[in-house]
């Protein structure tokens, strides 16, 4: 993964603000810029809107996450635990219905993404993401990992319980932040609820119920959008580039414009939209959680020619600061990985990548 001569010595921040200003003033008549050009064997091949036949599952949650605890639910509470187990292993990805979470929220929260990423560059550049930060407007902050751009903007917040939603509420609209504020709080709680019961639901799946980790109490959310504007040339280029999400857990809304792919059997499977549903992923922590029974999922997103697409993408992760450690291990089952923070982590990932798990995993020894 080379860095392209002209942007060698480019930092991370100033990748990003080349990408958000060529993407921002660009005019539908013109041709993809040459930075967005990625190369032959990097490009996608399969279009945003081309699936298989063979759906990728559809678990419904109708009635389960009120009844956890009930007896009457004890057969399909197994098949629904142990169906969540196999479509991660299975496909590292699956999409939740009768989630609970009633349309109108995510409508309103999708209708505040649009209308910020419809504000001017020069707005949106009020609430720039910082070289340090990992909230703000920006270009993907993986950037720096590629040769060429990649077609999308994104703004990332801190969700409870230690949110900043409101904050750049007031940053991006001084007076008026409260709709935007209330959209995403709104949105962040009752996400923050559902990615709970949904690791839950995974750990039983297992076989393991960690409530009493320290990890389990207190996980954090962030909150990011992808905006993806419509582009001339699809297929030579990367709405954001594959890779794994640093997460536990990772909750999609990806609208009615699909445009995510994961990787399944060495190659690439469009997730096609569900109105109602949201995607499921695996992310890096979980993996170390369950000691690599659950394998985080590389996935990434490719764009269209016609319509602009917005992900609302939810992060359920570990506290910055807590111990993170295999925590599924069974009686002779040694720990794959060492102890880390989800903190020390993003920092190796930010440098190593794709590289960041096996800087924590341990050799296995019999
Ligand atoms: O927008 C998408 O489809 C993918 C987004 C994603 O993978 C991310 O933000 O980490
Ligand atoms: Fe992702």
């Amino acid at each position: 993964m080379a860095i392209a001569a002209e942007h060698k010595g480019m930092s991370a921040f100033m990748l990003q603000s080349v990408a958000s200003k060529q993407i921002n003033n660009f005019r539908c008549d013109q041709k993809l810029p040459a930075e967005f050009v990625w190369d032959e064997n990097e490009r996608p091949t399969v279009r945003h809107d081309q699936y298989l036949d063979e759906e990728i599952p559809l678990i419904d949650l109708n009635g389960i996450l009120s009844a956890v605890e009930s007896d009457d639910c004890a057969i399909s509470h197994e098949k629904l635990t142990a169906d969540m187990v196999a479509a991660c292993k299975e496909w590292g990805v699956f999409q939740v219905i009768n989630h609970g979470i009633p349309p109108e929220v995510v409508e309103r929260a999708r209708s505040q993404g649009r209308k910020l990423f419809s504000l001017s560059l020069d707005e949106k550049l009020k609430v720039q993401r910082q070289p340090q930060s990992i909230t703000g407007y920006g270009a993907t902050r993986m950037a720096n990992f590629f040769r060429s751009l990649m077609w999308s903007e994104s703004f990332t917040m801190r969700a409870s319980p230690n949110s900043n939603i409101c904050d750049y509420g007031n940053m991006l609209w001084p007076n008026e932040s409260q709709e935007f504020c209330e959209a995403f709080e709104d949105y962040d709680h009752k996400l923050r609820s559902l990615a709970m019961k949904i690791t839950k639901l995974l750990f039983e799946g297992l076989g393991k119920m960690p409530e009493q980790n320290e990890v389990f109490n207190d996980f954090w959310g962030s909150l990011h959008m992808n905006h993806y504007p419509p582009c001339p040339q699809p297929l030579q280029t990367m709405g954001l580039a594959a890779h794994t999400d640093s997460s536990c857990l990772t909750i999609m809304q990806q609208g009615t414009i699909g445009g995510l792919q994961v990787m399944r059997g060495g190659k690439w499977v469009s997730v096609k939209p569900h109105p109602s549903a949201f995607v499921i992923q695996v992310g890096d922590m979980l993996q170390v959680l369950t000691n690599g029974k659950l394998k985080s999922t590389l996935h990434r997103a490719v764009v269209n020619e016609s319509s602009s697409r917005l992900s609302i993408v939810y992060f359920f992760t570990p506290d910055p600061l807590t111990t993170v450690v295999p925590l599924t291990l069974s009686k002779n089952e040694k720990p794959l990985y060492k102890p880390l923070s989800w903190k020390e982590y993003l920092n190796v990932k930010a440098k190593c990548f794709m590289g960041a798990l096996d800087h924590y995993t341990l050799p296995i020894t019999n």
